[in-house]
């Protein structure tokens, strides 16, 4: 089966300064892939060029099957793109937004009359979804954001630190959506600072100052760094400090 996400030897350049250095790897389908790095690693230059919005100075990414480099247009429509300022708005209701992003997405009437439907169903916002986004909880805006990016059935959704800011249990519980999202054949991509999260994800690459220094499963980088925690593989590998 064709990868989701084919990268080879992808790189950014800002002048003379290398924000992506060379990288390579491929996502499979329905996997969740945890794309890590301390700050200023280079991920969000990363993403930026695999969801269309950042051309590369070198190397190729295939993204849903196109060229990201040559079809951003036709990756921006295939994907699903979530980042921490997710873009709702905020003075409109819950339903007004997913009708506007249904209609960003350009599906018919139809496909978003059921597929606000069943938003509203799965997530029971029946009773406040006339309600202004603004005076909802971060939990469930991030629910909603996320809802929202997969509303035109993407292939791969991208999801740049989609929760920050709120307590571990609504954390715990955005990650039984992904998981969700995982089971119906949809590929994650997610950024994280939350090394739990870490954890979750079926494979983790970890970015130092541009290069991917480990990819693997949780449990095969905690084996090669005799460690016992993904916390700790981080330390070792984007601090360069053992925190065992
Ligand atoms: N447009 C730009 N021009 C010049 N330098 C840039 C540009 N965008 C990013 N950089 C630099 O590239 C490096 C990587 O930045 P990037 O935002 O990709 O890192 P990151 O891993 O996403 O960090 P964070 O976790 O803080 O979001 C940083 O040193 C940043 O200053």
């Amino acid at each position: 089966m064709e990868p989701v996400v084919k990268v080879e030897n992808l790189s950014k350049k800002f002048g003379e300064f290398i924000a992506t250095n060379a990288i390579s790897f491929e996502v499979n389908k329905g996997e969740i892939f945890g794309f890590l790095g301390a700050n200023g690693a280079g991920k969000t230059t990363a993403m930026r060029m695999l969801s269309g919005l950042l051309t590369p100075s070198s190397g190729q990414a295939f993204v849903a099957g196109f060229d990201v480099a040559t079809q951003a247009e036709l990756v921006k429509k295939n994907i699903g793109y979530m980042s921490q300022k997710f873009s709702l708005y905020e003075d409109l209701t819950i339903q007004e937004n997913i009708e506007f992003y249904g209609g960003i997405y350009g599906l018919s009437r139809q496909e978003i009359k059921d597929r606000s439907k069943g938003i509203v169903d799965k997530f029971q916002l029946a009773s406040v979804k006339n309600k202004l986004v603004k005076t909802i909880p971060l939990g469930w805006k991030q629910k909603l954001a996320f809802a929202l990016a997969l509303i035109h059935k993407p292939k791969v959704v991208f999801l740049d630190e989609p929760t920050g800011g709120v307590d571990p249990i609504t954390r715990r519980q955005f990650w039984d959506l992904i998981y969700e999202a995982a089971n119906d054949g949809v590929t994650i991509f997610i950024t994280t600072h939350y090394m739990d999260e870490a954890e979750y994800c079926d494979r983790v690459s970890i970015m130092v100052d541009g290069l991917i220094k480990a990819l693997g499963t949780p449990s095969e980088l905690k084996k090669s760094f005799d460690v016992d925690s993904m916390d700790a593989v981080f330390q070792l590998l984007a601090r360069g400090t053992a925190n065992k």
